[in-house]
């Protein structure tokens, strides 16, 4: 396409010379092979939302595990893009099934791991692959307790929180290893405030000396090495860390004066026990719950007691609070 005069030429007039080779210019470019123009920024494909469930069978005792996965390549050439040169493409559809045909050969240990054998999978097999993303989400299946035991083979679906694993593993690099979880949603009716917070003519949130605390913890974290790595037990680890810091003793509890400060303290314990992590990030939307006004119904205030225990859910708006925290020596790639 020829470039036209727009607004963003220059409008000052300049000499014949000039112009002469200005146009030249524009006609070089016209002539130019479109691989010249213009270069390709991200690119790649795969399939997403692959449906897993992976039964491992000991004798009569079934252990499960379920995924949905979303893969991608990226080839070294874009004659598919270019060109419409199919050659090269693995088809998402076999990439699909590669998934399938993988874990019925090797099993699933861990996310971390069955997405480590994908990616090696396909940089092994196919010399113009040079870099491959897994992505898997777990469903929290938990074995199912009946007349007081595990039961061998029945489970109850508990949505505590939904696990998440990401690979992103590159030719002749090592694979970057992240974990995470989402949908942790917990409550606590006590031992959290809110106050000594900027009063200015915009505040109308009086201070809580004890609110009820409510948030749906969501994490990602990036691992610095595989070596050593239980991905399970460090899982459970994390998830047990944002629970103490939310929750505390049985008894006392712990108290939070904030959710920046509980998210802060949850982060700092997750690197303090987890040497492999070079870093966490963590989103606390602070779900809120206002106690109902009960003003007008005085005969309900017994001993001048205030209402602290009928609550109104607010679905929307919540407030949202984030951090990331790292290691000191560690640079981020974002
Ligand atoms: O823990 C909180 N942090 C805030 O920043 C905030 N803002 C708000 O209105 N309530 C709260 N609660």
């Amino acid at each position: 396409m020829a470039m036209s005069s727009s607004k963003w030429s220059n409008p000052t007039r300049v000499n014949d010379a000039t112009s002469n080779l200005n146009y030249k210019k524009i006609k070089d470019i016209e002539n130019m092979d479109e691989r010249e123009k213009y270069a390709f920024g991200n690119y790649g494909y795969g399939k997403n939302h692959v449906k897993l469930l992976h039964v491992h069978r000991q004798g009569s005792l079934h252990k499960i595990r379920e995924y949905e996965i979303d893969v991608y390549l990226r080839l070294s050439t874009q004659n598919d893009y270019l060109e419409g040169d199919n050659r090269q493409i693995i088809a998402t559809d076999s990439q699909k099934n590669t998934v399938y045909v993988l874990a019925k050969k090797h099993g699933i240990k861990s996310p971390e791991e069955f997405g480590l054998l994908l990616c090696s999978h396909f940089l092994n097999t196919y010399k113009h692959v040079v870099e491959v993303g897994v992505k898997l989400e777990e469903y929290p299946w938990e074995r199912l307790r009946a007349e007081g035991q595990a039961h061998n083979h029945a489970f109850v679906y508990s949505p505590s929180a939904i696990r998440l694993a990401q690979i992103v593993h590159k030719r002749n690099e090592i694979a970057q290893i992240s974990g995470g979880l989402k949908n942790l949603r917990i409550l606590k009716t006590t031992q959290s405030a809110f106050k000594d917070f900027i009063e200015d003519g915009y505040r109308t949130l009086p201070d809580a000396n004890d609110r009820i605390f409510s948030t749906v913890v969501s994490s990602t974290w990036d691992y610095s090495t595989a070596n050593g790595v239980d991905f399970d037990d460090v899982w459970c680890a994390i998830k047990d860390c944002v629970l103490d810091k939310f929750a505390g003793d049985p008894e006392k509890g712990i108290f939070s004066p904030s959710v920046q400060n509980t998210l802060y303290l949850a982060e700092k314990m997750i690197l303090d026990n987890v040497p492999q992590i070079s870093r966490i990030e963590m989103q606390m939307p602070n779900k809120h719950y206002f106690p109902v006004n009960m003003s007008k119904f005085p005969q309900e205030i017994v001993d001048g007691h205030d209402n602290n225990e009928v609550y109104l859910p607010v679905d929307k708006p919540s407030g949202i609070i984030y951090a990331e925290l790292h290691r000191k020596n560690f640079v981020s790639k974002l």
